[in-house]
């Protein structure tokens, strides 16, 4: 969001003040060079009051070497507390997009802390793992990762599986290979490797953050795998998991209900009682 002039004001909150402002002097530094007259500046709540689009991303750090996502669960919902109620507040018809993790007890908790219909929130969800997915597909099939319909759903997380039935390009149906499963495999396990080796992850969610970002903005309506509360699909419903849905202006405008195999129902199934299980572990918020 910060190098796509994009917005007419790009506010930068952080507990830490000069470090938000040391990142929009540099962007706006940086803001030079593009086509933009954007503004970026450090700030408060107060400061960013009737904001159209939140993007949360403050987080507790992981520690240990085997960290899991849902290990910060209990650290970010303190930090949702903390900002989320002011920030709704004073942006009360704001659109939310959670990128902190655990992505979809996160969003479910946003929420219930906002007050926003549910459709005013996104997950940036499985949205992340699909293009890393995609990209593995068409590095295997010579084919454009934009052409390649292929979804992760379920959980961002390690119960994240591949809807391998509703697989396309051009219409033509992958079927589920031991090459799809090897790639989907990889995928899992993609975001704990480029953190294992740099620390952080941040280009790729970066983009999918964009990518929902001009939805929105635009009013484009496109049609993305991102973390929504569920309504009622294979019986699951009062949880956030991530399915396709479409994206405009008010945020979520339509979820959409792929026929899933029935080990990818049940694969559903199970992501909905893990983030639920996660979610009932964070108590009364
Ligand atoms: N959804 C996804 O696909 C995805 C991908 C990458 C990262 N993430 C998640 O996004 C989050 C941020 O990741 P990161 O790499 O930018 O982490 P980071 O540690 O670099 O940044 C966290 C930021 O939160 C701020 N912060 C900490 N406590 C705060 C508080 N009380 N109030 C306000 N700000 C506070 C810190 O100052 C820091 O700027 C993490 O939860 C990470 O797991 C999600």
């Amino acid at each position: 969001a910060t190098m796509e002039p994009i917005f007419s004001e790009l506010w930068l909150l952080n507990r830490s003040i000069e470090k938000a402002e040391g990142d929009a002097m540099d962007l706006t530094h940086a803001s030079a060079l593009r086509n933009s007259n954007m503004t970026i500046q450090a700030g408060s709540i107060e400061d960013a009051a009737g904001s159209d689009v939140i993007i949360f991303t403050a987080s507790v750090p992981p520690t240990g070497k085997d960290w899991k996502r849902s290990d910060l669960a209990a650290g970010n919902l303190a930090l949702l507390e903390n900002w989320l109620p002011a920030l709704a507040r004073s942006s009360p018809d704001a659109v939310l997009i959670m990128v902190s993790n655990p992505v979809d007890a996160m969003t479910y908790a946003a929420i219930q802390l906002t007050g926003f219909p549910p459709e005013r929130v996104i997950g940036t969800g499985t949205l992340v793992d699909s293009i890393r997915y995609r990209s593995l597909l068409s590095e295997e099939l010579q084919i454009h990762s934009d052409d390649i319909r292929a979804y992760i759903l379920g959980e961002h997380g390690d119960d994240q599986f591949a809807a391998h039935s509703v697989t396309m390009t051009g219409g033509e149906k992958f079927l589920p290979s031991e090459t799809t499963r090897r790639l989907f495999r990889e995928t899992v396990n993609l975001g704990y490797e480029v953190f294992n080796r740099k620390g952080y992850t941040n280009y790729g969610i970066a983009l999918a953050t964009m990518t929902i970002v001009d939805s929105i903005v635009y009013d484009l309506k496109h049609t993305m795998p991102i973390s929504v509360m569920i309504d009622g699909f294979l019986g699951v419903e009062d949880v956030c998991l991530s399915l396709p849905a479409v994206v405009g202006r008010r945020g979520v405008t339509r979820i959409l209900h792929p026929p899933l195999s029935d080990e990818e129902a049940t694969a559903f199934h199970h992501c909905a009682e893990k983030v639920r299980q996660t979610i009932e572990a964070l108590g009364e918020f």
